[in-house]
């Protein structure tokens, strides 16, 4: 395995999948297709399956991490180990399952996106994929990050460059 998993986190409406895409089309880095319970795929490609679908693949093993939020089921499908050992992989994942992860594979780091309350609740409603009560929910949500992991954190309440150019610094730090 030579690639790094980065995982991107942040609270709801941050920016994670807007800034996880923007990367991937400036550097050679790869995108985790997440299996998801939801019904609507709006802002990512994701496999939206059914909670039964869901369960039996969990069952046969089909997922390397796998956790829940919002009332729904997400799933990082195995094949991730795999296309680790061509390239850096980004992924979207719970602030919850964190060590988890850094625990199952080498070469493990987090960005972790801020912005102020008031961003995020306009970004929730500009994006327009949850009811005005989910994004309320959403926005209520608090998670710590754990402690120990390496750490990348940048606030993405400015342009989405600005996000992209100090993401694509720290992942790919130029040497003297
Ligand atoms: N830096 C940014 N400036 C302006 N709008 C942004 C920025 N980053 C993300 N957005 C917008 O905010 C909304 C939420 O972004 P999204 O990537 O779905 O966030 P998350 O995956 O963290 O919930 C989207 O409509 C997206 O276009
Ligand atoms: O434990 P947390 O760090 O709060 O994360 C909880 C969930 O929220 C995000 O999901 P999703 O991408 O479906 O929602 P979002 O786009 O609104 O963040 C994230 O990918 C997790 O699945």
């Amino acid at each position: 395995m030579s690639g790094r998993l980065i995982a991107v986190v942040g609270p709801s409406g941050v920016g994670k999948d807007t800034v996880m895409r923007a990367l991937a089309a400036r550097a050679e880095l790869g995108l985790v297709r997440r299996v998801i319970t939801r019904t609507d795929a709006v802002g990512e490609d994701c496999d939206v399956v059914s909670a039964d679908a869901f369960a039996r693949r969990r069952a046969a093993g089909a997922f390397l991490l796998d956790w829940e939020a919002h009332g729904l089921s997400y799933g990082i499908p195995v094949e991730v180990r795999a296309a680790l050992a061509e390239r850096d992989m980004l992924v979207n994942l719970s602030r919850r399952v964190l060590e988890r992860a850094a625990a199952l594979v080498p070469g493990f780091m987090v960005i972790s996106l801020t912005a102020a309350p008031e961003v995020l609740a306009e970004r929730l409603a500009a994006r327009g994929r949850e009811d005005a009560a989910d994004q309320a929910r959403r926005l209520a949500r608090r998670v710590e990050l754990p402690e120990g992991l390496h750490v990348v954190e940048i606030d993405n309440g400015g342009p989405l460059e600005r996000t992209v150019e100090t993401a694509l610094a720290a992942l790919y730090p130029v040497r003297a």
